[in-house]
């Protein structure tokens, strides 16, 4: 079980944007995405995700390629947050929490439940009946980061199929806190049978909560495995284009990056 992109491309008239990328996210894992800006980073998460489809090769959830899902399907299986979300019509928080959920999910009281849980656990319940689009920008952020969960919600089955949570950039506009708070959920997510693709900015922050990196420029994969495969100073240092540092911290029991 995976959701896999097969050989994919992605060209438009003028530019081939993506460059034939295999990968394979496997649940229980969060496989970090990294590259510079314009590398081909969320338009490779739009492929994955359904939203534009490859000009060649396929993307599969679970051995079934994704063109063979109905939108439901899809749905259930995968939760796409991505970079912006602006919703133009003035919805409440609570309403746009809850367009994610779906019968599978369970009833209302199950609902309710997830509601309230992650709301708690990302201070929303302040801002339920509130306008989405009167939100600040990283209030917005943790919104469809909820939201993008209670999609995914399968509370009381204790042994729920494999899916998959696509996040884009999903602690741009977060503070401290709530960066490192939705990170380190992250592991917890994980362990619910969901396999987490997560692009991100942060070198530092990527060692610290990816399981493998998936490191892309120009369109195609540079290096793709464990973060010290990954993490070589002078793979980094060609791919964003400055000389980057990496040494093993003995107290932080991992690598960290510095500029140089
Ligand atoms: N539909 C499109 N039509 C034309 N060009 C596009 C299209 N989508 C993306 N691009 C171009 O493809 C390249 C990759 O864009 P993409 O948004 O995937 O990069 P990224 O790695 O996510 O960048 P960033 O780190 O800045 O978010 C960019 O040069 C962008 O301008």
């Amino acid at each position: 079980m995976s959701l896999d992109a097969k050989n994919i491309s992605f060209n438009t008239k003028n530019q081939k944007i993506i460059d034939n990328i295999s990968l394979a996210l496997q649940p229980g894992e969060v496989l970090v995405l990294l590259g510079p800006n314009g590398a081909g980073k969320s338009t490779l998460l739009k492929l994955l995700s359904g939203e534009i489809k490859p000009s060649n090769g396929e993307v599969l959830i679970d051995e079934t390629s994704i063109t063979k899902l109905s939108l439901a399907e899809q749905a259930c299986k995968r939760s796409f947050m991505s970079q912006q979300v602006a919703i133009n019509f003035p919805f409440f928080v609570i309403d746009v929490l809850t367009m994610g959920w779906l019968d599978e999910n369970g009833d209302q009281q199950e609902c309710n439940k997830a509601l309230l849980f992650l709301c708690k656990e990302f201070s929303l319940e302040g801002l339920l009946y509130k306008k989405y689009n009167q939100l600040s920008g990283g209030e917005q952020q943790r919104v469809q980061f909820v939201r993008s969960l209670i999609q995914l919600w399968r509370g009381s089955n204790s042994s729920p199929e494999p899916r998959y949570l696509l996040l884009d950039e999903p602690t741009a506009s977060l503070d401290f806190n709530f960066e490192m708070k939705l990170l380190s959920y992250l592991n917890k997510v994980k362990i619910l049978n969901i396999g987490v693709l997560i692009i991100l900015h942060d070198l530092n922050l990527a060692a610290r909560y990816a399981d493998r990196v998936l490191l892309v420029d120009d369109g195609s994969i540079v290096q793709y495995g464990s973060v010290k495969d990954v993490f070589q100073p002078k793979l980094l240092s060609e791919v964003f284009r400055l000389p980057i540092l990496v040494e093993y911290h003995d107290e932080l029991e991992r690598l960290v990056v510095h500029a140089q």
